[in-house]
């Protein structure tokens, strides 16, 4: 047989075999079509279209809220989707079978050449073990030392707002500023490294590829499927980098190879110098990590002294530290922007939060207890993060080897009147984590769920939420989602909002412009002016705040 005659044969039996497991599919999920949900607007697109449109919120709102705990929807190709936010069947998806539920392989392959093998790159054990050594590193005892660095930060930023605004109020760009803080916190906090001087305006090689990541990465999408042929086919790497590079070098393709170099070149050199500092005992960098504050330094201590097979190799902590620079970058400078349109919309919100940060001195630096003991500024952090969760869609997939079973808080009732306490998942199902849907869940919060009341926070919860239990590691909300995937950052996104808000409040007014704000429902919400900007920006307009004369 000559050898085109074996490839052909192979890659029809292939593809035979590939549609066969997909009818399977299609046949076995025929029942979850008595679940309520959207019609689907097309076999090929199913509802995944109208979810992940630019400016889908409504509809992804509709989903959430509409339905009921378990809605049905359709994926590409007709292939089973269901939006999930009843809290036992979030636990098992999250928690009891996270070994099921996993990631996409689409997730996963692009991280993997975007990062390296990181937390947000691999799976299973290796994914388990990476999250052993992190875990402590993010602990309140390291928030707590980390929190006067975020004071220095930020009386920077301070300084550099001020700056501009020596001729009286004018419009500023806050998401330009809540980004640059946010880069520099955790260049600070995560790789005790300056990106950004603050007070000005500097371009570092580093954060201008962290900036020129996710542009790019979003021209090539349609391309992320080739990454995981390559991964189930181990074609090498030199291959695949030879491949790339044959585009032209002005392509988006060579661009995001570029800013994934540069990250790579500046961690590892990041990482060396200390180690190189670690090894010969260079006293300066010695201090910083025997004493260092930040993430790395605790990190690169915690795997030194860490039994041998617990270890995380040189290249698993190099590719750590750009996955925590982008994980952690737009989350929280998108939800600090938000909270500060928010509070230029309700002025009245804006004045009483002020008053609470200006009586209790809390914007020259206080104790990350104190910080937390200030109750109006947690409703309005835990508020905005309710209502606005950042990266609101998370998807999973059934991996399990056998169809599995979703227990369920509550029964759900079908299309046909049946009432369902379980549900039968047939393997290949998606699953979408319902953020939004259990955040904003009406018998959970109440029949106001989707209106933005930090006051809500002030009394104790309804019984509802807090008898529902959600899987959440955060304030019986799904934000930062729960398990063993949940955000490890949290806290230091907490208090990073907190102390931002602290010393921006009680030196500036923050008012709307006439300017109309969109977000965009993407995979982390931006905000842009009118609905087809390319620029994602949020205009305000900031003022130096001056106490009223008694
Ligand atoms: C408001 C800010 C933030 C939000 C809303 C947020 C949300 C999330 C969510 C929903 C996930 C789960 C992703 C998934 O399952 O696919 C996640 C994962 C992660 N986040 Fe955050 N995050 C925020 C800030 C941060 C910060 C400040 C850091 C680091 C300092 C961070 C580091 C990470 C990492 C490393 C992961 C991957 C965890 C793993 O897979 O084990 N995040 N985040």
């Amino acid at each position: 047989m000559s050898s085109g005659l074996l490839l052909s044969s192979v890659l029809i039996v292939t593809l035979l075999w590939r549609v066969f497991i997909y009818t399977r599919l299609l046949i076995a999920s025929a029942p979850l079509n008595r679940l309520p949900g959207p019609p689907r607007e097309s076999f090929w697109n199913g509802n995944l279209r109208q979810f992940l449109a630019r400016h889908a919120e409504d509809f992804q709102k509709h989903v959430a809220v509409d339905f009921g705990p378990v809605v049905k929807m359709s994926g590409y190709f007709g292939r089973p989707l269901l939006y999930v936010s009843d809290s036992r069947a979030l636990h098992n998806i999250l928690i009891k079978e996270e070994h099921i539920f996993q990631e996409q392989e689409v997730f996963i392959s692009s991280n993997l050449r975007l990062f390296g093998p990181s937390l947000l790159a691999t799976y299973g054990q290796r994914h388990g073990k990476q999250r052993k050594i992190l875990n402590p590193v993010f602990s309140i005892n390291h928030m707590r030392s980390m929190l006067p660095l975020f004071y220095t930060v930020c009386h920077k930023l301070r300084e550099a707002i001020t700056g501009r605004l020596q001729d009286g109020p004018r419009e500023l760009d806050m998401l330009h500023w809540t980004g640059r803080v946010s880069l520099e916190l955790i260049g600070q906090g995560g790789l005790g490294y300056s990106f950004d001087p603050l007070v000005e305006d500097k371009e570092d090689p580093y954060g201008q590829a962290v900036k020129a990541l996710i542009p790019n990465f979003g021209r090539v999408l349609h391309l992320r499927w080739l990454a995981v042929l390559a991964d189930k086919w181990n074609v090498p790497r030199w291959l695949q980098r030879a491949v790339v590079q044959a585009f032209p070098a002005d392509s988006p393709i060579r661009k995001l190879l570029e800013a994934v170099d540069t990250m790579d070149r500046q961690s590892r050199a990041i990482y060396s110098m200390k180690k190189r500092a670690f090894d010969q005992g260079d006293a300066e960098v010695v201090k910083q990590i025997g004493e260092g504050k930040d993430i790395l330094s605790i990190l690169m201590r915690a795997n030194a002294q860490a039994d041998v097979n617990e270890r995380l190799s040189e290249e698993e902590v190099v590719a750590q530290l750009s996955t925590l620079i982008f994980a952690a970058m737009d989350t929280t400078s998108n939800t600090l922007s938000r909270t500060l349109q928010l509070l230029a919309q309700y002025p009245d919100v804006q004045d009483k939060l002020r008053r609470e940060l200006l009586e209790t001195g809390a914007a020259q630096g206080t104790s990350y207890d104190q910080l937390n003991q200030l109750p109006f500024l947690d409703a309005v952090c835990r508020e905005t993060l309710r209502v606005h969760p950042a990266a609101g869609n998370r998807f999973r997939i059934n991996r399990a080897v056998a169809d599995t079973v979703l227990p369920l808080s509550e029964p759900v009732t079908t299309l046909d009147g049946a009432v369902l306490s379980k549900i039968a998942i047939p393997k290949g199902t998606e699953v979408l984590v319902g953020v939004m849907g259990s955040n904003m869940n009406r018998a959970l919060w109440g029949e106001d769920a989707l209106e933005w009341k930090p006051e809500r926070w002030l009394s104790p919860l309804p019984s509802a939420v807090t008898d529902a239990r959600m899987p959440g590691v955060y304030s019986n909300l799904l934000t930062f989602i729960g398990g063993k995937r949940s955000c490890i950052g949290f806290k230091f996104a907490e208090m990073e909002m907190k102390v931002v808000l602290a010393v921006m409040l009680t030196t500036f007014t923050f008012a709307l412009t006439d300017k109309p704000i969109l977000w965009t429902s993407a995979n982390i919400m931006f905000p842009t002016v009118g609905r087809n900007a390319i620029r994602s920006e949020l205009p305000l307009r900031v003022g130096l705040y001056k106490p009223a004369r008694l």
